[in-house]
């Protein structure tokens, strides 16, 4: 039997050699100030050090939260009083059921600066007492010590131990990260294992069918398989069905992308529209200059907030005015608005009820129009939400200062129904707003939250966080790789399909940081086919 090398990549994670020697602590929460602060210690010497920092010889629960009072070593020069460190909550991990798969111990103390620093210089000190170092030299070890965890070393650990695989490492970051609740939904998919799941059952297919294929290539002459076989067809079955399913998990990672990396919202308007008001509004806070001379914007104004749960790139941009008119700074920045709105997700065009200025259409209208003409990306047009009349940019107009206008119910009608004629632009889309009395801002903003919806139009599925990592290797391994073996499948070309099978299992064992073996394709050879008999 020919045995084709699974790890060509040669990639060595070195897992399960983990016992490693030192003992890692760390503050697990936000450094500065706090009620609580969370100290985490990993490794053998975690439990002494609990034992001799409590001077307490009992064996800590197991997994219990108890009271202890922690005690400074007893070098101290200072009032006896002083060896008080803090009553602090206590907890023990035993080896392998906790997060690293070490021992663990956790002290819950009070999260004072001077608090933390002494209990966490006095873990320092106990884990290094002479005492360890002798059972360490017995147990033929050298370099064993207690030392400040490195960035994320705790949950390297967690993988090296088993813990959790690369998509779970992944995840557990996205949820530190997350900022809104979509990341966050995003990212617990990841971290609760939902990723690890999902990859190690395309993996067990792609083997199940790398045995099929082995069979099928070493028993083709003895005249039990062969390529016109319904095995070798079931196999292509198979096939086509999980590159399908892979390519629409792929889609589902892009269209979370938009929810994840923000809905890019840009404001579009004539000067003293009213534009920055509008964005402090959203904002609910002053991160614009508000002012009433035009052309104050001359640049742009980058927001990240969260509204309705989606996390937003709001662009304020300088405002539109006819080149003639300005200097070149201003040009810049009008430049830039431009390109902004053209690059942005959502537009919101701010217009004043109330025109001071008569030629602003010339210039809005134009460039509203050029938006709506747009051509958008084609790999997003299923995400584009409604049939609205607009070709490319969605564009929504928020009619501003409607408080100056004098009778409003006689006005508004007429307004709306003229710009709707001039931008081309669906009247449900427009919203008469008063940024000074807050009119009508919760109606669009409900409307841009529900536009945010249809723009990553999951429908019922939940968004997905992906590692671009992870995205490239399923668009450019494993994709590939399955597209190939469809295609040698159409040539009989058994050997090199079948190798096209691995290389797609292989690259998914990147993905989780696990890579195959060629046991389990024998195994699976051996349960299905009972090859010795
Ligand atoms: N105090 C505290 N809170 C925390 C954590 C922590 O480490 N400490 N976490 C850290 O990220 C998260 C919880 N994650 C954890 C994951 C696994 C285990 C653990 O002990 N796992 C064992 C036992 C599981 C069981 O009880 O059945 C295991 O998997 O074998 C603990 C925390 C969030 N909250």
């Amino acid at each position: 039997m020919v045995i084709y090398p699974l790890s060509a990549s040669g990639i060595s994670f070195r897992r399960g050699l983990s016992t490693s020697a030192s003992t890692i602590y760390a503050l697990s929460t936000a450094q500065g100030r706090a009620a609580l602060a969370v100290i985490r210690i990993s490794g053998r010497r975690s439990q002494k050090i609990l034992q001799r920092m409590t001077r307490s010889s009992k064996p800590l629960p197991p997994r219990t939260a108890s009271l202890r009072r922690l005690y400074a070593p007893r070098v101290t020069t200072l009032a006896p009083a002083s060896e008080i460190l803090d009553d602090a909550l206590t907890l023990f991990f035993p080896a392998p059921k906790s997060y690293t798969g070490e021992d663990i111990v956790e002290l819950h103390v009070h999260g004072g600066r001077a608090v933390v620093n002494a209990v966490m210089d006095a873990v320092c000190a106990y884990g290094r007492e002479a005492e360890d170092a002798n059972t360490l030299i017995e147990s033929g070890e050298v370099e064993a010590q207690v030392r400040y965890a490195n960035p994320g070393e705790f949950t390297r650990r967690a993988y090296a131990n088993f813990r959790m695989d690369l998509t779970e490492v992944e995840g557990v970051s996205g949820m530190i990260d997350a900022e809104t609740e979509t990341q966050r939904i995003a990212a617990i998919s990841a971290a609760g294992g939902y990723m690890r799941r999902l990859y190690n059952s395309w993996q067990a297919e792609l083997l199940e069918i790398s045995a099929l294929m082995a069979a099928i290539i070493d028993f083709s002459e003895e005249g039990y398989f062969d390529k016109s076989g319904s095995l070798f067809h079931d196999s292509i079955t198979q096939t086509s069905k999980l590159l399908s399913s892979i390519q629409k998990h792929s889609e589902k990672i892009e269209r979370s992308e938009i929810l994840l990396a923000g809905v890019k919202l840009a404001l579009l308007g004539p000067p003293n529209a009213g534009k920055s008001s509008l964005l402090n509004l959203f904002a609910r806070r002053d991160a614009a200059i508000v002012s009433t001379t035009p052309g104050t914007t001359r640049d742009i104004v980058e927001i990240g907030l969260e509204l309705g749960g989606y996390k937003v790139v709001l662009t304020d941009t300088a405002g539109l005015r006819l080149a003639s008119t300005i200097g070149d700074v201003e040009a810049e920045g009008i430049n830039r608005a431009k390109r902004a709105s053209a690059e942005a997700d959502v537009v919101v065009a701010v217009i004043p009820a109330v025109m001071e200025d008569p030629q602003w259409h010339k210039v809005v209208r134009d460039e509203i129009l050029t938006l709506q003409q747009i051509g958008v990306d084609p790999n997003f047009d299923d995400y584009r939400m409604d049939p609205m009349p607009l070709q490319g940019k969605k564009v929504i107009v928020a009619l501003n200062k409607t408080d100056l206008l004098q009778d409003s119910k006689l006005e508004l009608p007429v307004l709306i129904n003229q710009i709707s004629k001039e931008l081309s632009i669906s009247e449900d889309h427009i919203f008469p707003i008063s940024c000074v009395e807050g009119e009508g801002i919760d109606e669009l903003m409900q409307f841009l939250v529900n536009s945010f919806e249809g723009l990553a139009d999951l429908g019922s599925d939940v968004p997905i966080g992906a590692s671009t990592r992870v995205q490239e290797i399923i668009r450019n391994d494993v994709v590939p790789s399955l597209q190939r073996f469809l295609e040698h499948a159409q040539d009989d070309d058994v050997v090199f399909a079948s190798e096209e099978i691995r290389y797609a299992a292989d690259a998914i064992g990147k993905i989780t940081g696990q890579s195959t073996e060629m046991e389990d394709v024998l195994g699976v050879v051996f349960s299905r086919f009972c090859v010795g008999k």
